[in-house]
C-alpha cells in the first residue's frame, strides 16, 4: 500500500518555480532516500507533504489525507527531524520529552523511558540538553519525533554534524524503529553512502524536478551498463590491455581493473585467472549509490 502519493506537484514562491511536475509514490513500511544537491527542493517537498505550505498545482495524498486540507491530521501521525534540533537546552532530556508528549496529548512515562533507553540516553535523562553532544541531541530529537508513535517519519539531513560513530548510531536506530514499529521513513540527504545501506528506494531531485526514482536494483540495471571489477591477483597478462578477450587496466603491481559487459562475465573471468595465478580479492567498484547519483545527475536519464 502507498502511504504517500504525489501527482504533478508544482510549487512556486513569488512566481519562482521551486518544484515542477513532481510525481511519486512511497510504499508503507519502507525507508526511502530523497537525494539532491543544495537548493533542489527537498525541504520544500517535505513541507508540502506535511501540509505546512500548500502546493501551487497538483495533488498529494499522505496516509490518505490531502495535506492542503488535513495538515493537522497528517502532522498528528508524522514525526519530523530537521537540522535545527528544536529542543529546549535549559531543560533535561526527560523534561523535553514530557513537554512534547503533552503537546501531542500522548503523555506516557513508559514510552518516554522506552525511547530514552532505546536511544542510549536513559542514564543522562536528568541532564540539561544544553550539555549534550551533537550526537546526543540528534538522538534526542529522533526520540522526540517518535514520541507519539508516528506512522511516517521525515528526516532532513539527520546525520549532519555527526562523526562517523554518531552517523552509524543514527542509521542503526532508524533501521530499528523501521523494523520494530513499522514506520515509513523519508530521509533527505546529500550524503549518499550513509543512505545506501538502509534505503530500499530513492528519489532524485534536481532543480525542482524529480529526475529519477526506483530501488537501487532498478537504478543499477538501468544506469550501470558495464561492470568495473578490481581484482587483486598475481596475473601478468602478456597484452597490456586485453586478457583473454576481457579489457583491463593495471591499477597497481597486483591490481587489475577489468571492464565487463555484465555480471555474468565475472565467474568465467575469475576461473580463467585462477588457472594461471592466485586471487586475493575481487570487487565491483562502480556500483555504489554515489556512482548512480552522478550518472543520474549527469543527465544519462531520459
Ligand atoms: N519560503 C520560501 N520563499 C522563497 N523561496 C524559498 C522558500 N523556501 C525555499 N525557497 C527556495 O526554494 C529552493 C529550494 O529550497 P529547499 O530548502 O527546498 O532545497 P533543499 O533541496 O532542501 O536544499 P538543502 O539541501 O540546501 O537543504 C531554494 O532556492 C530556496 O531558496
Amino acid at each position: 500500500m502507498n502511504i504517500i502519493e504525489a501527482f504533478d506537484v508544482d510549487k512556486e514562491f513569488n512566481g519562482r518555480s521551486i518544484l515542477k511536475d513532481v510525481s511519486f509514490t512511497i510504499k508503507e513500511g519502507t525507508i526511502n532516500g530523497l537525494l539532491g544537491p543544495n537548493g533542489a527542493g527537498k525541504t520544500t517537498l517535505i513541507r508540502l507533504l506535511n501540509g505546512v505550505i500548500d502546493a501551487t498545482n497538483g495533488t498529494m495524498k499522505v496516509m490518505n489525507y490531502d495535506p492542503k486540507f488535513h495538515g493537522d491530521d497528517i502532522r498528528a501521525q508524522t514525526g519530523i527531524v530537521t537540522e535545527s534540533a528544536a529542543l529546549y537546552h535549559d531543560m533535561s532530556a526527560w523534561d523535553n520529552l514530557v513537554f512534547f508528549a503533552k503537546i501531542y496529548k500522548v503523555f506516557d512515562q513508559k514510552r518516554i523511558s522506552y525511547l530514552l533507553e532505546q536511544f542510549e540516553l536513559y542514564d543522562k535523562k536528568d541532564h540539561l540538553v544544553g550539555t549534550f553532544s551533537t550526537g546526543m541531541k540528534k538522538r534526542l530529537s529522533l526520540a522526540k519525533a517518535l514520541i507519539h508513535k508516528p506512522k511516517l517519519l521525515f528526516l532532513d539531513e539527520p546525520t549532519n554534524g555527526l562523526d562517523p560513530e554518531g552517523i552509524n548510531d543514527v542509521i542503526q536506530l532508524l533501521k530499528k524503529v523501521n523494523e520494530e514499529e513499522g514506520i515509513t521513513i523519508l530521509i533527505c540527504s546529500h550524503v549518499l553512502h550513509q543512505l545506501e545501506t538502509i534505503c530500499e528506494a530513492f528519489l532524485f531531485l534536481k532543480e525542482g524536478r524529480l529526475i529519477e526514482q526506483g530501488t537501487r536494483r532498478e537504478l543499477e540495471d538501468k544506469y550501470l551498463s558495464e561492470i568495473k571489477l578490481l581484482v587483486e591477483t598475481g596475473l601478468q597478462p602478456a597484452d597490456p590491455r586485453v586478457y583473454r578477450g576481457y579489457s583491463y587496466k593495471r591499477k597497481s603491481p597486483s591490481q587489475l581493473e577489468f571492464t565487463l559487459l555484465s555480471k555474468e562475465q565475472i565467474s568465467p573471468l575469475l576461473k580463467e585467472i585462477l588457472t594461471e595465478s592466485w586471487i586475493y580479492s575481487s570487487e565491483i567498484t562502480n556500483r555504489g549509490l554515489e556512482t548512480l547519483y552522478f550518472k543520474i545527475r549527469g543527465g544519462d536519464h531520459e
